[in-house]
């Protein structure tokens, strides 16, 4: 088929099956930028076309659906919706699947994004795979931008790889493989800078990294707070390093980078100085509610503007019921529309 203007001007993956493409092309994921606008907003119409940059295009998801708030999935079997799971690998993902479908559609319209931790997903084998991807392809459904929470890090090659596999393609004999068709994923920066620059060639120009840089957890103290010789502390290097890689990409509309981090909300200290070292990064807020932090204290991470602080949380939405009693999407959505608001009266 000849490829004309109009065609090609339709979506960028027009334009992209329309130009002659050299193989690095052909490891990127197919573009879907497309979808988050077009779904209902929180307002209700939908929205114009996406703006090419995963930055810009996830700043307009956050206005047009006027939320910054992240859904955690992290399925446990025993902790389903539904009840517990049991049986084979392929029951037990088959009720995996139908409870994050139950939660994304409960509590869809307060949020912005879906964010999947893999691991819980992965533990089931090749069911937990296929019921990650419709579960994926279920929040894309709903107008959800999707972040992978994978946390990978390795060598170049091993780097594209895992790239590939979360929010690119693989390039094979006569043309690719599609991977997940994630948004963005979690990457750990343990091995270096070279290591997130095969992440990011693979993931540019569609979709996001979001860099762990000072976690949520009790033990991020251990290495990340360690002060250097040269001074400052790891996570500040850190910090420093996603800064860099992110000023090569940055939004022309937002203004924010393709490269994010990921700055626990339990120690909100240190957002400002994070602030500071990452002007541009779009912060990945984790460790609201069931491990103590407040989205009260979360201001410092949305000085650049809205879409530059995205609240995640998992067990507090999806395990609200348990704490507020009625049914578990109610609860779910109740709680989510709560952190929505406090969020949204932070910028
Ligand atoms: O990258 C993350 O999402 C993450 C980073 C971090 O510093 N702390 C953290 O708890 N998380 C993730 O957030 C989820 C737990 O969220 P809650 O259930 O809201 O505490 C898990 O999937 C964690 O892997």
């Amino acid at each position: 088929m000849a490829c004309t203007p109009a065609r090609a001007s339709r979506s960028r993956s027009l334009r992209r099956g329309c130009r002659a493409s050299p193989p690095a092309r052909a490891s990127r994921r197919p573009s879907r930028a497309r979808r988050l606008p077009d779904a209902p907003s929180a307002a209700g119409g939908p929205q114009g076309p996406a703006p090419a940059h995963v930055a810009d295009r996830l700043a307009a998801a956050v206005a047009a659906r006027g939320s910054q708030i992240v859904l955690g999935l992290d399925p446990d079997p025993l902790r389903l919706w539904h009840g517990p799971a049991g049986g084979d690998a392929a029951a037990v993902a088959g009720a995996v699947e139908a409870h994050c479908r139950a939660v994304v559609d409960a509590v869809a319209d307060a949020v912005v994004a879906v964010k999947p931790q893999v691991a819980c997903f992965e533990r089931l084998g090749a069911p937990g795979w296929a019921a990650l991807a419709a579960t994926v392809a279920h929040a894309r459904d709903a107008g959800l931008f999707v972040l992978a929470d994978a946390k990978r890090g390795d060598i170049d090659v091993s780097a594209a790889a895992y790239a590939q596999g979360f929010v690119g393609a693989t390039p094979v004999q006569g043309g690719s493989l599609p991977g997940l068709g994630a948004d963005a994923m979690t990457v750990a920066p343990y091995m270096g800078l070279d290591t997130l620059r095969s992440f990011a060639a693979v993931a540019r120009p569609d979709a996001a990294l979001f860099v762990l840089v000072r976690t949520s957890n009790p033990g991020a103290a251990d290495l990340q707070d360690e002060p250097l010789a040269r001074g400052g502390t790891v996570w500040e290097h850190v910090a420093g390093l996603v800064a860099r890689l992110g000023a090569e990409h940055v939004g022309p509309e937002s203004g924010l980078s393709d490269i994010a981090a990921v700055v626990g909300a339990t120690q909100p200290r240190h957002l400002a100085r994070a602030r500071e070292l990452a002007p541009q990064a779009i912060f990945l807020l984790p460790g609201v509610g069931a491990q103590g932090g407040r989205v009260e204290d979360l201001a410092p991470a949305f000085a650049p503007g809205r879409a530059a602080g995205l609240v995640t949380a998992s067990r507090s939405i999806v395990r609200a019921h348990e704490q507020v009693g009625g049914s578990p999407a109610q609860a779910a959505l109740a709680e989510a529309q709560r952190l929505r608001e406090a969020a949204w009266a932070l910028a």
